[in-house]
């Protein structure tokens, strides 16, 4: 057998620190003026002052937000629940723990991204509102519920834990084929709390808040779904869920955490469907990856054999309805309720699709002359045919799981070791330097080879292979043979000597890459063995140490430290700020490592400049007399501490200088910028004229058209009607638009000019730009990346573009009102178009801007208006 020149393991894992990164947001017009803002302030405001409401829709907020819904959902959130002022968090540093969150989600996914966390954080939001959990919750797990939920899927490279152990991913090596994405999201979790220098400020929590975290994020691996559940069970049958207990509370957080996470079928339907699609279209992509590989195509991810129906109704009848049951029988909630409700209803419109599928399917069939069918293609024919079974989304953990389940991290046995599974399918037998190997020479069946124990492998391939009589008919009744396999072990873990395939140092040339077939390399690619090495040691070395969250565990540890100039686009000021403030010895050689890659300071985003105070303002603070909230804090409400804090938050500002505009531009224009500071979000080559005076000293709305930038795209308007009419509010959804409450001119931020939304080599207004959305079907649109100048959107799969015709100019106009509400009296044309109003002030969106009063813990204001958390059927009723 000859050496097949595959790319080995000296691939870069392009995870947190080199992926693509999020673009400003611009918004596809072909108009003569751009008119798109980056923000839409009242419409944000609108929705996150609705935001504990079922009817959430976070593609909505994803695109009035510019692309940035996690951030400021996070930082919204974390000022209601009055967790800043709790824990005397600083706002900047809080922002930016949200902000390398929402960094390191992937926007080329098209379910596994940022609008995915802020979705699940908003339904975890909604959970810790129900009565029976919000009474007990601590300040703590409420803040671990959040962190946990908008990272839970973070740096997730779109395919599922089954395809990173197939291609023997260096992540698969590292966590040993244990909840391998859940390990990697909740270390990755870990390396913002610490960068943003949210960690340090937490130190006397620290411990126990990783720890939190941790569990929750590990909760979300759907392979230990029955474990869960089965414990669910018996503990609501035997009543013991005490919440008093703190045992009690994790263990409800972690169901809670699990129910959001696939809450997306208990949503209002044109939510729910939307999320369905996605979800399908990542679950295809990776079909087509693995058929690319020459791979059995997983049966979910198989486009050619299942449908988008066919998975709904699977995956609604065994995996979220068992959960869901469970949960309203534990809080019998008015939520609850309307859950399941809507999950049914749900459920029965993809039953309805499916039978019309199926009644077309089986008319065509009749239709066309069957051709015959040899016995070597019918057990494929029939598990194409056959619906989608329980096992396609939860494989069956093997006997000893549960209670030999190994904990992340753990030492490897030798019994583990013994029955390592194979990358590749044991059937394979390519050569290696076969070109064959790139191609799907398999039949392409369903059943999965690949994942046996060395045992297994002699005894199937000597027995009448590859399809035994018994999973023959498990196959034709829906079953398949992996269904069988899974037993010998899918979760059992590997560390691998035996394997001839395993490890790249002892055999650099792999059998399978993915590397150099996929389009996103950060899914397949390894890390040399050395980093491999490397790694390892850093992680376990962090658990031995503490047995528990680590203490200077970085990203930038435990993976090559990011380009600093990714960085700059956020900062304006430069801070010194430590990564590793404990400075523990034991892992200083990893720090020496990264010090050679990493800048020497840390810089923080502009909003500490551009709204010193809206860190802590005063009216939304955490309730004193919360009984939970008083344990093991101490909260520092004098007037003292504020001011302490005041003056260290304002000397931030003061040190940032001019550099509060340029985070949006690329860091090696910088310099140019300082001399000639952009102006806001027009585009760059509009002519700054003054304005003729208008009526009232302001705009018309054609010159205000000129030059603004901001529209609404225009399924903004149906949403708000839809919105309404859920909500039960009767009010014609334009007098909302034109109601939205206008910002405050006397808010601090109207001070500060807004940062630009135009990117500063955005090519003259004359030309016609080709805008091209981010991702698109399979993430098709983003592998063909043409070098002409692409304006990308920044958000990943939102609800899309706006084409500015039609009704377009009439929500523009009411825009375009809005925007003289937004001026002060005095302030001359020039002076509005010197202030920027885009690219977020950020948690001044959030917090400062909060037309309404926080509703904090302990206060029942949200449950008195109960309708606010659902549709207009509730309402109604
Ligand atoms: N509507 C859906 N249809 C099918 N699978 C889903 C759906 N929603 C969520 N999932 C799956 O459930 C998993 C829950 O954990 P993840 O978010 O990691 O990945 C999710 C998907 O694989
Ligand atoms: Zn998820």
């Amino acid at each position: 057998m000859g050496t097949l020149p595959l790319p080995h393991s000296s691939g870069k894992f392009l995870t947190m620190h080199k992926r693509r990164r999020k673009r400003l947001t611009t918004r596809n017009l072909f108009q003569d003026h751009a008119i798109l803002d980056d923000i839409h302030h009242g419409l944000v405001q609108r929705i996150l002052d609705r935001c504990s409401a079922w009817a959430f829709n976070a593609f909505t907020l994803e695109t009035v937000a510019g692309g940035r819904s996690l951030p400021v959902l996070c930082v919204h959130l974390f000022h209601w629940y009055g967790l800043l002022e709790h824990f005397q968090l600083d706002v900047v540093r809080v922002w930016k723990l949200f902000t390398l969150i929402e960094e390191g989600y992937h926007s080329t996914n098209p379910y596994h991204n940022s609008i995915h966390a802020t979705d699940v954080t908003q339904a975890m939001h909604c959970f810790l509102q129900e009565e029976k959990i919000r009474r007990h919750m601590t300040p703590l797990e409420i803040m671990a519920s959040l962190i946990g939920a908008v990272a839970h899927d973070l740096d997730h490279p779109g395919v599922n834990q089954h395809f990173l152990i197939t291609t023997s991913n260096h992540l698969a090596i590292l966590y040993q084929n244990m909840s391998v994405l859940e390990n990697h999201h909740w270390r990755s979790a870990v390396g913002c709390l610490l960068e943003s220098g949210v960690a340090e400020q937490l130190s006397p929590y620290r411990n126990e808040l990783e720890q939190q975290i941790r569990d929750l994020i590990l909760a979300t691996d759907i392979n230990r779904q029955q474990e869960f559940l089965n414990k669910f069970r018996k503990h609501i049958d035997d009543n013991t869920l005490d919440l008093r207990l703190p045992e009690n509370r994790q263990f409800i957080l972690q169901i809670a955490l699990k129910c959001a996470d696939i809450s997306n079928p208990t949503r209002p339907w044109d939510i729910s469907h939307k999320w369905s699609l996605k979800v399908c279209d990542e679950f295809f992509r990776q079909g087509e990856f693995e058929r690319e590989l020459g791979l059995p195509v997983t049966s979910i991810c198989d486009q050619q054999s299942t449908s988008i129906a066919k998975i709904q109704v699977g995956f609604f009848r065994f995996v979220v309805t068992p959960l869901f049951s469970e949960w309203h029988r534990f809080l019998r909630s008015t939520l609850s309720t309307h859950m399941i409700e809507t999950l049914n209803s749900n459920r029965r419109r993809w039953e309805e699709q499916e039978r019309a599928e199926q009644a077309e399917e089986t008319q065509t069939e009749l239709s066309d002359a069957e051709p015959e069918i040899s016995e070597d293609e019918e057990p494929t024919k029939r598990s194409s045919e056959a619906s989608t079974s329980l096992h396609d989304f939860i494989p069956p953990p093997p006997p000893s799981t549960i209670t030999a389940r190994r904990q992340s991290l753990a030492v490897p046995t030798l019994e583990s070791l013994g029955v390592r599974r194979h990358s590749v399918p044991v059937h394979m037998e390519i050569p290696p330097g076969s070109p064959q190997r790139h191609q799907p020479v398999l039949p392409r069946t369903i059943y999965r080879r690949e994942s046996l124990p060395a045992s297994a492998t002699i005894r199937i391939s000597q027995g009448r292979s590859p399809v035994s009589p018994q999973t023959e008919s498990r196959a034709s009744s829906g079953l398949r043979e992996e269904d069988e396999l899974l037993h010998y072990g899918s979760q059992s873990s590997v560390v691998s000597s035996g394997s001839p395939y395993h490890s790249s140092e002892e055999h650099p040339d792999r059998p399978l890459s993915a590397e150099n077939l996929l389009p996103e390399p950060s899914i397949a690619s390894m890390s040399s063995s050395a980093a491999i090495r490397h790694l390892t040691s850093v992680l376990h070395g962090a658990t031995d140490r503490a047995s528990g969250p680590s203490k200077c565990l970085t990203r930038q540890q435990t993976f090559p430290p990011p380009q600093p100039f990714m960085r700059v686009r956020y900062m304006s000021a430069t801070v010194e700020m430590s990564t590793c403030p404990e400075g523990d010895t034991s892992s200083q050689s990893s720090h020496e490592n990264l010090s050679q890659h990493q800048p020497a300071s840390y810089t923080i985003p502009a909003i500490a400049v551009l709204s010193p105070n809206n860190s802590r303002p005063p009216d939304l603070l955490l309730p004193g007399e919360s009984k939970s909230f008083s344990n093991n804090n101490k909260r520092e409400t004098d007037i003292t501490g504020s001011e302490k804090d005041k003056e260290k938050r304002v000397k931030l500002s003061e040190s940032s200088g001019s550099f509060c505009e340029k985070e949006n531009m690329d860091p090696r224009k910088l310099q140019t910028a300082q001399s000639t500071p952009r102006r806001g979000s027009a585009p760059v080559s509009l002519p700054l004229s003054k304005p003729e005076s208008s009526a009232g000293g302001g705009f018309s709305a054609s010159e205000v058209q000129a030059l603004r930038r901001g529209s609404v795209p225009i399924e903004l308007v149906h949403h708000f009607r839809s919105f309404d009419e859920d909500n039960g509010n009767e009010q014609p959804s334009s007098g909302h638009i034109r109601n939205i409450t206008p910002v405050e001119t006397n808010r601090t931020f109207w001070l500060y000019q807004r940062r630009g939304s135009a990117p500063v080599d955005l090519p003259p207004s004359g030309n016609r730009y080709e805008f091209t959305r981010h991702t698109s079907l399979n993430g098709k649109a983003s592998r063909g990346r043409s070098n002409k100048k692409q304006l990308r959107r920044r958000s990943s799969g939102g609800p899309e573009t706006v084409t500015g015709e039609g009704g377009a100019s009439d929500v523009l106009a009411r825009f375009c009102a809005q925007a003289q509400l937004h001026r002060r009296p005095s302030e001359s044309p020039d002076a509005l178009l010197a202030r920027r109003r885009g690219s977020l002030p950020l948690e001044v969106l959030a917090v400062g801007h909060s037309g309404n009063r926080p509703h904090p813990i302990g206060n029942s204001c949200l449950l008195k208006n109960g309708g606010e958390y659902f549709g207009a059927e509730m309402c109604k009723a």
